[in-house]
């Protein structure tokens, strides 16, 4: 089967976007399962964190289903939910429209730029929860907020939330990778503890209203931002820290920056996630029936919007470097 693509990125949190609107394709379950894990294969695949399926919709413009490198379905996906936004925006035009994701109908618009020459996106993080059961974590209490989870870590806290994929936030001095993809392996190994895994972020604050992310994304391992981790971390922050309700959040990550908005919402909260969608280039893909091999064709780059966001990333860049974060 031929499947045109576009590979894009949020953050540097790359993805291989589907339209099935375009292009309908009949893919069973078990196919999107196998196709995410041979596409996305960083070695003999196109390389890339996950896929994003576009599809119809009966309750907004477009479905966003994601599937994970290894092939999991997640119920969320903050990055790649811009890249879908952009990609619909630029279809029918306007600049606000709804995404249904798996557990949310949610509103996404063209925002003012994030940085000069960056086409920006907003997107709405919730349903968001602290109550365990609903990442699922089996513990008992009502709330897990920065407390101690001995299987991941003996000395950090963690606060555990779903927004509504599931999270665990550490506030830490100095971002240790190497610590971060430890404590990650290991709360992805423990179904009895996290039954459906967890995505792990270590939080650096650098400011008010400033933090530094990185995440050991369930699925994937570390990658360079996760959009729902960044959302996350930035109402635990709120909770737990110096950052604000209402303002937003400058939030640095590896591939880049975003902003974060932590707002009321009834007796809770809601985010508005905003940064980039920037497309890197369109293709095709012949896939066999097995989805065990495929043929790439031609790639066109775009390359004006990739030369704009590397400076967005030279500016973080620096602005991280001289944190040494
Ligand atoms: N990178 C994404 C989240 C992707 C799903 C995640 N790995 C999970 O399984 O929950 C984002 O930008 O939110």
């Amino acid at each position: 089967m031929e499947i045109p693509f576009i590979k894009c990125h949020g953050s540097g949190n790359d993805f291989i976007l589907i339209d099935e609107i375009k292009n309908p394709l009949s893919l069973n379950e078990k196919q999107r399962r196998d196709i995410s894990r041979l596409l996305c294969d960083r070695e003999n695949g196109i390389g890339s964190d996950g896929i994003l399926f576009v599809q119809p919709s009966d309750n907004a413009e477009a479905r966003m289903r994601m599937f994970n490198s290894d092939g999991t379905e997640a119920e969320m996906c903050g990055n790649g939910l811009r890249c879908v936004a952009r990609h619909m925006i630029d279809a029918l035009g306007e600049k606000e429209i709804a995404i249904e994701t798996k557990e949310a109908v949610l509103d996404v618009s063209q925002v003012k730029e994030i940085f000069p020459g960056v086409d920006t996106f907003a997107v709405a993080i919730e349903p968001i929860s602290f109550a365990p059961s609903s990442l699922p974590m089996n513990v008992k209490d009502k709330e897990a907020i920065d407390v101690s989870i001995p299987e991941l870590s003996t000395n950090r806290t963690f606060t555990a939330l779903s927004v509504p994929n599931p999270h665990v936030v550490s506030i830490v001095d100095h971002i240790d990778q190497r610590e971060l993809k430890i404590a990650g392996q290991k709360a992805n190994a423990i179904p009895e503890l996290f039954p459906r895994g967890v995505n792990v972020s270590f939080v650096k604050v650098m400011d008010t209203n400033k933090i530094f992310v990185q995440t050991y994304e369930r699925g994937v391992g570390l990658t360079n931002a996760c959009g729902t981790a960044m959302s996350a971390s930035s109402l635990v922050s709120t909770i737990l820290g110096p950052n604000e309700v209402g303002v937003p959040i400058v939030v640095m990550n590896k591939g880049g920056l975003v902003n974060c908005v932590v707002e009321k919402k009834d007796e809770g909260f809601r985010i508005q996630l905003r940064g980039n969608g920037t497309n890197v280039y369109e293709s095709k893909v012949t896939v066999n029936s097995e989805c065990t091999e495929f043929e790439q064709h031609d790639k066109h780059f775009f390359t004006d919007e990739n030369e704009k966001y590397e400076k967005l990333k030279e500016y973080a860049s620096s602005q991280v470097r001289s944190e040494s974060i």
